[in-house]
């Protein structure tokens, strides 16, 4: 049997403009798993709204952090997937590593038929999500449930549901922190933001909210914090219905009147960093904390191809060869 590995991550359009946006967001939110009101009642909202509008908006947003080589969330992808494969041919294991993205190019479906061509018949699947979510892993599993269809003899295949508590992935987080702290100075609050669900998701049985306090108590534990020098919070809402709260943005706007004036961001859901943390956090919610009276406002980076995450992939990889 010949193995490969099989790298997921979200998506992100193929350039800064209203066009790729709204071919990108068409997509994303015509999946069931990230938007599940009943098509009738969304197709018109989608159609008639949100893309219309949304789309010149957050293309905008886009072309404020694009960088010269594409977005930054397909070029660090595309660094991850060549520091695995690099990483795995120097420890003697011959593994093809391919790409996909659940919503745009190259899709799960280019990256099957990359590793089929490679004569690769058992396959690790990926997703770049630390902490499972119905919305974003699940909606992996679907795509390569639905590619499996026309199928005749199935790969062998291994899903990596989750790995929120992985002692690399957490170790990795703090390291980082530890290192940005050492250049940058340490701040009063080490702040954990993570994209939000809908709490409603969370209601219904997603252990994503879950999975997130865990790794921020993991990673607080693994640099020795006090209760009081770290917090949680969640990120990203979109659409009217109540999300996982605390949200950051708030929190942000509270933070320098109770006291806390110098604050570093992280974001342990993004394994590579994007419009969400290029933008949202380092951006938008400096500006929050900074107008709000706050004085100093880190945003330490997503793993990214970080030596330390590229070494964790690999564990978790090869965990899944016995
Ligand atoms: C890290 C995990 C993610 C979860 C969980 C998640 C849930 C989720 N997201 C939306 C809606 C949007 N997300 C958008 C961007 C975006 N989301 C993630 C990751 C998670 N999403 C990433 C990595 C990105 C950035 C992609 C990039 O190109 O850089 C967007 C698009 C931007 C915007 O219009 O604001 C939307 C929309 C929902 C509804 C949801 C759970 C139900
Ligand atoms: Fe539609
Ligand atoms: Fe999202």
């Amino acid at each position: 049997m010949k193995t490969g590995v099989l790298l997921v991550n979200l998506g992100t359009p193929t350039a800064p403009t209203a066009k790729a946006v709204k071919t990108f967001l068409g997509q994303f939110l015509h999946d069931h798993r990230v938007v599940d009101v009943p098509r009738a009642i969304w197709c018109p909202v989608l159609h008639g709204v949100i893309l219309p509008f949304r789309s010149p908006k957050v293309a905008k947003l886009y072309q404020s952090i694009w960088w010269p080589e594409g977005s930054p969330l397909m070029v660090v992808s595309r660094r991850q997937q060549a520091g695995l494969s690099a990483a795995l041919q120097e420890a003697g294991i011959d593994m093809p590593v391919a790409l996909g993205m659940s919503y745009g190019e190259p899709s799960i479906g280019t990256a099957w038929q990359e590793l089929k061509d490679a004569g690769v018949d058992r396959i690790i699947i990926l997703p770049l999500y630390p902490q499972y979510s119905v919305s974003t892993t699940a909606s992996v599993f679907d795509s390569w449930a639905r590619l499996m269809k026309p199928e005749r003899m199935l790969p062998a295949f291994r899903f990596i549901r989750d790995y929120h508590d992985h002692r690399g992935y957490i170790q990795a987080l703090a390291e980082s922190v530890r290192d940005h702290w050492d250049a940058e100075g340490r701040t009063d609050l080490l702040l954990l933001s993570y994209h939000g669900i809908p709490k409603r998701f969370e209601d219904e049985g997603d252990p994503y909210g879950h999975q997130c306090h865990r790794t921020s108590e993991l990673v607080a534990a693994e640099l020795g914090l006090e209760r009081h020098e770290w917090r949680t919070t969640f990120q990203s809402r979109f659409g009217r219905e109540p999300w996982l709260q605390p949200y950051t943005d708030e929190t942000m706007k509270a933070l320098p009147g109770e006291g806390t004036k110098k604050v570093s961001v992280i974001c342990p859901a993004f394994s590579a960093d994007c419009l969400e943390t290029l933008e949202e956090i380092a951006e938008q919610n400096k500006e929050i904390f900074m107008k709000a009276g706050g004085e100093a406002y880190h945003y330490i980076p997503a793993l990214n191809d970080n030596p330390a995450h590229i070494r964790m992939m690999m564990d978790l990889v090869c965990r899944e060869l016995v």
